[in-house]
């Protein structure tokens, strides 16, 4: 126990896992916390002076389902192990901490999304900006910037990192906090002394085996090196490991990338669903048809990082036009690209030393593959496949270098042999050779006793405790031989064995010792030899992920009808017949309705959309967006033909909420996100507003709709390519008045009583707002539908504010029986029923009632 709480104290944020024989063990509060979380019984054990210690414990083996089942709810695991052989140790065994295991440095795959990185991040706020880095300890990836805190939050909700590292002491931006909190990542806090640069500094120059921080572009860049040196020095105290995957440290350049905040990014579903269950209604989920984990993460990637430079998408767009012509290629990469594993986590696992035979041998039938992949590649002009190409051809032989040493079927264990071929090493099949006689034996063993004995079920076994023996069924034992030694008696047999076949087996074994242990040494150098070519293996496994995104984007056009987008240096969206990408897949039975948009500064740059509940005007709003985010992204789109001109940014203020969590009302958010916009839009953004304002009361709800829509429209710096879509109607005056908006209505058509969705943008005003009428065929009983239509009429006729208590008072001080009831108005209202019944469509049952009903209410 002493030993115990030594090494407890080292790690107190640690849930410690502490090795004893074959069990590992926790004691006290760590047990109790694992007991329920593990579903463990929790035990006590006498231990003297300090009374009954909780106690919980599981066999070693079961450390694999364990882990990362604590990990995942949210708690750090320190493994700690015998370091020392026990039979060797003088006193008690020494013990040590071989690793600790959290959420942003887990590389167990039991909590890995294999399509998503596994980001561990670390912060060092200054006083605007924030300096950051961002590492996948799975794969090797890591990167370091500094950028505007709004800026750094865009990149934090798209990589979503599962862990991210503060400096002990300092301030953090509250809406860092927040989104951590609200995401459920884990905050760890870091001594301040590995952020210092001279430490941080050395641990990166260690780490790259440079004597310089100038080669790998941090030179003068403090901040940077201090972030990327506590990040690194966090990775390697964890894993206790060399982490040589981790080849090089990107700097990265936010300003190559659209921004995206994080409310855009969650409303647009990108990548993740607003709603957990509803994974078919992100953007990935259409176009994801990546056939390797690496090209999923890839494409997530490029769909959370839409590019702004027009050259490097149409570049992308130009490689997929090509592909999407070439069908017989697509086929070519989908069986290639098929038999490729997750090289880059094999990569990851063969860096931090953890990876075993089957590892390796998935590699190198991977490295095979990846060569097909080149010669299905070679065909196509595009500058980008040549370039792929080229790395994956460097694949040549090296899967091969791998293959031809290991065995096809292999153990998961590394100690126990079984792993390399023969033929691969002169001396292994010496040592095999001079025992194989001896094997041969103990294989004809069972034959030649069986006819000797005359007992044709006679076995011959094998187990740990006493190796080789014979075993005869009880009915037999008269025909046991006197050599016979008998050494174990189960239900139905007798085990035996001879001196002949000890002396055989101690001398199998004791060659086997000396063959395991060469096997060892051979896999230990074969993994060193992989690990020296890592830079080159991890260059060819994202060409592979390359590959795979493009055959995913292509293979998406081509099933989905999409068309290659003309992307353009300047203003302007122009698109033709576009639609939903993701409402459109998820439906296929639905009749969408394909919708033009047409903007640019010369002509209208500000749509105001007006049309009853349900017409459409999200849909449209959100689809323009997805639109424009995919022809950046590369992708073709879902239209007849679209020219967009590059933003810079898309800004949302569309959908419910999900922030009621942070304490904060709708209508709060709605101000928060909409100042962000006015505060950050420029006129290079899309900025898509829906129902601003609709949280409040109507006339100030409509006042700041009103005041956001003129901003927009006349400051010339935030003259942003908008869509606004509003049931304030009294805003159509506005938009017809302003030189560079416009009125649109989504068309609908009344037939009797009912209301007919068409769906279809046209220019112009919607002249009614048919709330109530969407609200009767959502089944609103038809007396609150009546009462509503009164209210409706008196509001409109007396100007009067709803929300303005005095007006509503004054009202029902009138002398009136019914507070809106007045003969002219019953008579209009009446008037309007009964232009909107089908008499020639009603039973004589529905006729009855209909006028009883009518009589009831306005005849009484
Ligand atoms: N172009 C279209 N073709 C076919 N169906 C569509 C089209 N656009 C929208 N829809 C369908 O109409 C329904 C309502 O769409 P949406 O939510 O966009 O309406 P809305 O006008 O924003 O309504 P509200 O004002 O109540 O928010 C959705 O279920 C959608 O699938």
């Amino acid at each position: 126990m002493k030993q115990y709480y030594e090494i407890k104290a080292q790690n107190p944020d640690c849930i410690l896992f502490f090795r004893m024989g074959d069990f590992f063990e926790l004691f006290e509060n760590d047990a109790e916390i694992a007991s329920k979380i593990l579903g463990l019984t929790l035990t006590s054990r006498n231990n003297g002076a300090s009374g009954n210690t909780p106690l919980c414990g599981f066999p070693h083996h079961a450390s694999e389902r364990y882990f990362p089942k604590m990990v995942a709810a949210g708690y750090k695991v320190a493994v700690c192990e015998q370091v020392e052989d026990p039979k060797l140790a003088k006193g008690i065994v020494k013990r040590a901490i071989v690793e600790i295991i959290s959420a942003g440095t887990s590389m167990n795959e039991a909590i890995l999304d294999a399509k998503a990185a596994s980001y561990l991040c670390a912060i060092l706020p200054q006083k605007n900006t924030i300096a950051f880095s961002f590492a996948d300890v799975t794969t090797g990836y890591f990167a370091v910037s500094e950028s505007p805190i709004p800026n750094f939050e865009s990149e934090l909700a798209r990589r979503m990192p599962k862990e991210i590292l503060v400096p002990a002491g300092m301030d953090l931006p509250q809406s860092i906090v927040e989104f951590a909190r609200s995401e459920n990542i884990l905050l760890t806090t870091v001594a301040e002394e590995h952020y210092e640069w001279k430490r941080a500094s050395e641990v990166i120059e260690n780490h790259f085996k440079v004597t310089s921080l100038e080669s790998l572009g941090l030179d003068g860049q403090v901040e940077k090196t201090r972030v990327s040196g506590a990040i690194l020095w966090y990775l390697i105290d964890q894993k206790k490991s060399e982490l040589s995957h981790i080849t090089h440290l990107e700097l990265l350049d936010l300003g190559e990338y659209m921004v995206l905040d994080p409310s855009t990014l969650r409303n647009l579903e990108l990548v993740r669903p607003l709603n957990a269950d509803d994974v078919r209604s992100t953007l990935m989920s259409v176009l994801d048809y990546t056939v390797t984990a690496m090209g999923g993460r890839r494409l997530r990637e490029w769909i959370s990082h839409p590019l702004i430079s027009v050259r490097k998408i149409e570049e992308r767009s130009e490689a997929i036009a090509e592909l999407v012509a070439n069908p017989i290629v697509l086929d070519e990469l989908k069986l290639a690209l098929r038999e490729i594993l997750d090289m880059e986590r094999l990569l990851g696992r063969v860096g931090s030393g953890r990876a075993n035979a089957r590892d390796l041998y998935g590699l190198g039938k991977s490295l095979s593959k990846a060569v097909k992949v080149a010669e299905s590649l070679s065909s196509l002009k595009s500058p980008i496949f040549h370039a792929l190409a080229e790395t994956l051809l460097s694949a040549e032989g090296k899967g091969d270098d791998i293959l031809k040493i290991l065995n096809d079927e292999l153990p998961i264990t590394v100690r126990e042999g079984g792993m390399i071929r023969t033929g691969a090493d002169a001396e292994l099949d010496r040592m095999n050779a001079e025992i194989q006689d001896r094997r041969e034996w103990i294989a004809s063993l069972e034959a030649r006793e069986r006819e000797r004995l005359g007992v044709n079920t006679l076995k011959v076994g094998y187990n740990r405790v006493f190796g080789y023996y014979i075993e005869v069924s009880k009915i037999h034992s008269d025909k046991i031989p006197p050599e016979y030694i008998r050494k174990q008696t189960t239900v139905n047999a007798e085990r035996y064995i001879t001196p002949e076949m000890k002396e055989c087996e101690t001398i199998i074994s004791s060659a086997e010792s000396r063959i395991h242990d060469a096997e060892y040494r051979i896999f230990c150098r074969l993994r060193e030899s992989v690990n020296a070519e890592r830079h080159e293996l991890q260059q060819i496994a994202e060409a592979v992920a390359e590959t795979d995104a493009f055959f995913s984007l292509s293979v998406a056009a081509r099933k989905r009808g999409y068309v290659r987008a003309e992307v353009f240096e300047g203003t302007g969206i122009e698109i033709r017949g576009g639609f939903h990408p993701v409402i459109v897949s998820a439906n296929p039975d639905l009749a969408f309705v394909p919708n033009d948009v047409s903007l640019s500064p010369d002509a209208h740059r500000m749509m105001l959309i007006t049309g009853p509940n349900m017409a459409g005007k999200s849909t449209y709003l959100r689809q323009t967006g997805l639109i424009v985010l995919m022809a950046q992204i590369g992708s073709f789109v879902p239209a007849e033909s679209a020219r967009i001109g590059v933003v810079d940014r898309i800004f949302t203020r569309v959908g419910a909420s999900d922030r009621l969590s942070r304490g904060l009302s709708t209508f709060m958010v709605e101000m928060i996100e909409t100042a962000n916009i006015l505060r950050n839009a420029t006129e290079k953004s899309l900025v898509l507003l829906d129902e601003i304002g609709r949280g409040t009361s109507t006339f100030d709800g409509l006042s700041i709709a009103w005041a956001i829509f003129e901003t927009l429209h006349d400051n010339p710096k935030r003259a942003a390519i908008t869509l606004f879509a509003t049931h304030y109607h009294e805003m159509t005056t506005l938009a017809d008045s302003l030189e560079h908006a416009g009125n649109y209505q989504i068309a609908v058509r009344e037939d009797g009583d009912k209301l007919i969705f068409l769906h279809r943008i046209l220019a112009g005003a919607c002249d009614s707002s048919y709330g109530i009428h969407v609200a009767e065929m959502a089944g609103l009983p038809s007396e609150v539908v009546r009462r509503a239509r009164k209210i409706l009429l008196r509001l409109e006729k007396s100007h009067i504010d709803p929300s303005d208590a005095k007006q509503v008072e004054k009202m029902r001080e009138q002398p009136q029986v019914d507070m809106f009831a007045s003969p002219d108005e019953d008579t209009q209202l009446l008037l309007e029923e009964l232009r909107r019944l089908k008499p020639e469509e009603m039973t004589p049952l529905q006729a009855l009632q209909t006028l009883t009903e009518l009589k009831a209410h306005y005849a009484k």
